[in-house]
């Protein structure tokens, strides 16, 4: 069982330990469909993974731990997405044994990128590799399916077409390097709220009118065109997001102004993503918006980035 936080005995290390970078994701498209059964909605999304990470260090311990810097709204412990990721793997491959997990947050917390969804896969990763298991990375998609729908394309990376829930993948080919400025709310939003708020907003009647279809997006990827790709971004969360936090429409509005091609919030937010036209625009949109008060804080990213990855001992990644 996993430990609730982490004394320094804990998290002592007991032999080698292997790092690994989380990838943050951006949706640049995400229709939603209806309600299903099993309470989740039928998706068609974009994703693209991020320069924005978090890091992992695994290791042996006496007992499981999970610790994260900083913790603010992070689960400690048995319900950390990183702890049950490894307690799942050791499941499954009946192998393994107590690790201790530490956590160097970077993607905001509850902020649509899937920061617990990218700890998780980072520690499916983390994990094969310090236990030496000889699994291909679509079986740790496989198990990652079961913790979390964004699971699967933390550890695939790159950018990708999401359906089903968001767990079903194939990868997008794209020239475009996309530079991006994100806005980072001071709150989080809770995914199932978000999408329960869009249920009510529908069943009221109309809702917001449905992004268009999917394949404008996919063209504009093919092109490489900042511009066309700006165009085609489309979020059916955004007005339920923007329903539950109103002040969104400040940031997208000054996102905009500052000289952004493009902007939504990004899965069920409250981050928002701006899409700027080369390097230099993003560091001048994110000078702006980080003035202009509508956001607690601004970070710059590019995309596409590889999916959870092992660092090389010493290295950043
Ligand atoms: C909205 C998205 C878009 O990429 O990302 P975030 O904004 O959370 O990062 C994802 O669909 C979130 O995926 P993830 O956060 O892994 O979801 P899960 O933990 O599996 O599900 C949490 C809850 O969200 C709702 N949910 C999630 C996925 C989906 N296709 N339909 C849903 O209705 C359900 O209420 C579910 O119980
Ligand atoms: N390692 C983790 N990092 C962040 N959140 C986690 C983690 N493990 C569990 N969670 C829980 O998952 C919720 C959703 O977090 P996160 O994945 O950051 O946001 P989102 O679903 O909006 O992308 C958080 O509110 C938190 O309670």
């Amino acid at each position: 069982m996993m430990a609730s936080n982490s004394g320094p005995t804990a998290l002592a290390p007991a032999g080698p330990s292997v790092r690994v970078r989380a990838p943050a994701k951006i949706n640049l498209y995400l229709a939603v469909g209806d309600v299903r059964e099993d309470g989740y909605h039928d998706l068609v999304t974009v994703f693209q993974a991020v320069d924005l990470a978090d890091e992992l260090t695994v290791r042996p311990a006496r007992r499981s731990a999970v610790r994260t810097t900083p913790p603010d709204g992070v689960p400690v412990g048995a319900k950390n997405l990183a702890g049950v990721a490894a307690r799942l793997l050791a499941t499954r491959t009946k192998s393994g044994g107590p690790v201790a997990i530490d956590i160097a947050k970077q993607i905001p917390v509850a902020g649509g990128m899937a920061g617990g969804s990218a700890d998780a896969a980072a520690a499916l990763v983390g994990c094969a590799a310090l236990w030496e298991l000889r699994v291909q990375r679509q079986e740790l998609i496989e198990i990652g399916r079961e913790i979390g729908a964004d699971v699967p394309f933390a550890l695939a990376g790159g950018t990708a077409l999401g359906t089903g829930r968001g767990d079903l993948l194939s990868p997008v080919m794209t020239r475009a390097r996309l530079h991006w400025v994100l806005a980072i709310a001071d709150h989080g939003l809770s995914t199932p709220a978000v999408f329960a708020e869009l249920d009510r907003l529908r069943a009221q009647g109309g809702g917001p009118p449905p992004v268009r279809p999917v394949d404008t997006m996919l063209a504009a990827l093919t092109s490489g065109e900042p511009a066309k790709i700006a165009a085609a971004l489309g979020n059916d969360l955004q007005a339920a997001a923007i329903s539950l936090a109103p002040g969104l429409r400040r940031t997208l509005r000054a996102g905009e102004q500052a000289g952004a091609l493009g902007g939504l919030v990004s899965g069920s937010g409250p981050t928002v993503a701006l899409l700027c036209a080369d390097a230099e625009s993003a560091g001048a949109v994110a000078a702006e918006l980080a003035g202009s008060g509508t956001c607690r804080s601004v970070r710059v990213a590019a995309g596409p980035a590889p999916g959870a990855r092992v660092l090389p001992n010493g290295g950043t990644g």
